[in-house]
């Protein structure tokens, strides 16, 4: 195993995009991390915002099977509602994926983390600064090359552009995700079905908005010496229309943003974490809010999730629909690709992306 070089500290600070290579290595092994290897993951916003363990609790619980049942769709659909207004996210029960699949799904991805270092990284991989004190790595389904790749050339170091491809270790590992996949389609359809009832939208017109599909997996390592002090992943809002996350193992870290304060999201191994993306807060008009959230890193347990990332195909457009015709239209009608782009740049002259997508 290579020792941290001297110059990851100059690396750093040019700002460049250097893998979490030495990190996720030296906490795999049980070794000491030395303070300097540490220095560059150090956030200084780590503390900004109260973490108010006491309100996990109140993160909303949408069962599906509910919404399914005529005698009870229509309390679940107002509680869908509230949940997507006033949080951005809810847990997801009921979603009724076979435990089989789940099952095989965690265990591959278990299996391709604990592959040598050397075998992932062929992998599209974040860059450490992007992410944090982490690791994750893209995969793409067929059908989402394009958004993929995309993906990918916006943030990947020049030498690992060309290099993604399906692992072929664990074995299981694609036919599994290619299961979970087709099964999460199901799912999203449901919900996106009645995310569209709730806002008195025509469900045809939100048919094709998030049917392309990427996946991302990821890996954040136990930080024994600083855990308070480093991100696993920066607060941001996901570039999706819904994003649908599974825990791998049921370890804590996803916080959302709410009023200024950070609320813990406790895991339920049965449920599905959903999430309203940008592309939806612009079509809803800015009713239901994609919400910021980041992931904190534990002293002893390592995470492990993988986001499925719902997305409008590249090539069509995005626009603001109305529930009631009264209603004054806050959001621009943007190509999807034009706001992928904005999303994706790094130089957001401190706006927010979806400050780009309100109009004025
Ligand atoms: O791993 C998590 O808990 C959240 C990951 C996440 O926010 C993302 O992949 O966008
Ligand atoms: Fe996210």
């Amino acid at each position: 195993m290579e020792a941290p070089s001297s110059s990851e500290g100059r690396w750093s600070r040019v700002a460049s995009s250097l893998p979490v290579r030495n990190v996720q290595d030296l906490a795999a092994c049980g070794e000491e991390l030395k303070a300097e290897t540490l220095q560059r993951y150090i956030r200084m916003d780590v503390q900004d915002g109260e973490v108010l363990v006491e309100r996990s609790g109140e993160v909303p619980v949408i069962d599906l099977g509910r919404l399914l049942d005529l005698q009870f769709a229509e309390q679940e659909a107002d509680r869908l509602r509230f949940a997507c207004e006033d949080w951005g996210f809810f847990q997801l029960v009921n979603h009724g994926i076979p435990e089989e699949i789940i099952t095989n799904v965690r265990s591959a991805i278990h299996k391709f983390f604990q592959l040598p270092l050397e075998v992932k990284n062929a992998y599209a991989q974040l860059p450490g600064d992007i992410q944090g004190y982490g690791q994750s790595f893209v995969v793409s389904e067929n059908q989402t090359l394009d958004w993929a790749d995309m993906f990918a050339l916006s943030t990947q170091p020049p030498q690992a552009r060309d290099m993604r491809y399906w692992p072929s270790q664990p074995h299981t590992f694609r036919k599994s995700i290619e299961e979970y996949s087709s099964e999460l389609m199901k799912v999203s359809h449901s919900v996106v079905t009645w995310i569209a009832k709730t806002l008195n939208v025509d469900p045809k017109l939100m048919e094709d908005k998030y049917v392309s599909q990427f996946f991302r997996m990821n890996y954040y390592p136990p930080c024994m010496t600083m855990a308070e002090k480093v991100l696993g992943f920066s607060p941001h809002s996901d570039g999706s229309f819904i994003t649908l996350l599974l825990e791998i193992n049921s370890v804590e870290g996803l916080q959302i943003k709410k009023h200024n304060t950070w609320i813990p999201v406790k895991p339920n191994p049965q449920a599905l974490i959903v999430n309203v993306g940008d592309y939806l807060e612009i079509m809803s008009n800015g009713k239901y809010k994609s919400i910021e959230h980041r992931v904190t890193i534990n002293a002893n347990k390592e995470r492990i999730t993988v986001s499925a990332f719902h997305v409008p195909p590249l090539g069509g457009v995005i626009s603001p629909v109305r529930s009631t015709t009264e209603e004054k239209i806050l959001y621009k009608t943007m190509g999807v690709e034009e706001y992928a782009k904005i999303y994706l740049s790094n130089k957001l002259d401190g706006k927010r992306a979806l400050d780009h997508a309100k109009l004025l």
